[in-house]
């Protein structure tokens, strides 16, 4: 039968994050059992100990390994853009697509000092998503949509998923929608992004609380949130982190803006970023509020503050150490070490 397109697609999410699947608790077991049995002091590896077991886990394997590690980069363009809330112009969002296959931008060489895949999906950027301050920035069919192509980042037997994005005026985006998901104002949220001035950053305050006004009293649910405030790279993020929950693929997000667009379905079960890490925390001032308000602690802080995925391809070093050291360290009997006395 065919569907209604305006007023099925968001249940249709919905009925997902009712079937998600959990951890796989026997390889979680079988990798805490490893790890005390490692020539090392139980606990010396830290957060690291953790790690090896959060990828296995979700996994499904005992002995966790990284061999098609992603870097999926979403890109889009915001109506909010004209309303002066970045220090750089929209065309920068189609400019920086181009660098990005041409191997010029950050994310490429933190890809190549890590051995990451890297895909970039354009969405649309010849049409920028409604200016959020008068109206909403897609439909519902069209947010959907979007998630739903999202979802393609899972593809091809990957076995971790770094999120990033690019889009000029997506820091305002991120703002508005922690802000109509957790409460408060443009200020709360609000930040430099590429680089405002004082009264830049006050302006865009200004403008996120026009944007909450406007859609006040539609902000109850989350996917309204996203559809309302949110835009089509935020839209593709939380769709790629379903999709690799359903696939139990662990996923790694990168700063404010990817934190924004997975906090939309934190907001719809807490349980749905069990399978994600924040790769770092943003030197964007509200990215560390934002992770406060979900219980979430990030793994590095390098004061970065760029997106495009570049924490997250970081941080996905280190997840491949955490492999690495728990699949290839001698226990202490192979190695003959002896045990605390
Ligand atoms: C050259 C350049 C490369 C970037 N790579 C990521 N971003 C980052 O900056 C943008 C968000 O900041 P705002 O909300 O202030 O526009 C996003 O595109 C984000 O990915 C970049 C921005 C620029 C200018
Ligand atoms: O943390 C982020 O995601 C971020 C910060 C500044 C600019 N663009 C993205």
């Amino acid at each position: 039968m065919l569907r209604s397109a305006s007023a099925l697609p968001f249940d249709d999410i919905r009925a997902l994050v009712g079937e998600m699947p959990g951890p796989d608790e026997t390889a979680a077991l079988a990798i805490r059992a490893r790890e005390a049995q490692l020539t090392k002091p139980a606990g010396s590896l830290g957060r690291m100990e953790e790690l090896a077991e959060w990828l296995g886990a979700w996994q499904g394997r005992s002995m966790p390994s990284v061999n098609r590690p992603l870097v999926a980069i979403f890109a889009g363009n915001h109506g909010v853009a004209a309303r002066g809330v970045s220090a750089f112009p929209p065309a920068v969002t189609q400019q920086m697509v181009e660098n990005f296959a041409a191997g010029g931008a950050a994310i490429n060489q933190i890809c190549i000092a890590h051995d990451l895949g890297l895909k970039v999906f354009d969405l649309a950027l010849d049409i920028p998503t409604g200016d959020i301050t008068v109206e909403a920035a897609l439909d519902e069919a069209g947010c959907a949509a979007t998630m739903a192509f999202g979802m393609e980042a899972t593809a091809g037997g990957i076995d971790l998923l770094i999120l990033g994005e690019m889009g000029i005026g997506n820091t305002t985006i991120a703002a508005a929608v922690s802000a109509g998901l957790f409460g408060g104002t443009g200020s709360d949220w609000v930040g430099p992004g590429t680089g405002l001035d004082d009264a830049g950053i006050r302006h865009k305050a200004a403008v996120i609380d026009e944007a909450l006004a406007h859609h006040a009293g539609h902000l109850g649910d989350p996917l309204e949130v996203l559809r309302r405030l949110g835009g089509r790279e935020l839209a593709a993020i939380a769709g790629a982190v379903l999709a690799a929950r359903m696939s139990r693929i662990p996923v790694i997000l990168d700063g404010y803006v990817a934190t924004a667009a997975a906090a939309v379905l934190y907001k719809l079960d807490p349980s749905t970023l069990d399978h994600c890490q924040f790769g770092h925390l943003s030197a964007e001032p509200a990215h560390g509020k934002l992770l406060a308000a979900m219980g979430k602690t990030p793994l590095l802080d390098l004061g970065m503050r760029l997106g495009e995925g570049t924490g997250a391809a970081l941080a996905a070093g280190v997840v491949k150490a955490a492999a690495l050291i728990h699949t290839g360290m001698a226990t202490f009997a192979q190695a003959g070490v002896a045990g605390k006395s």
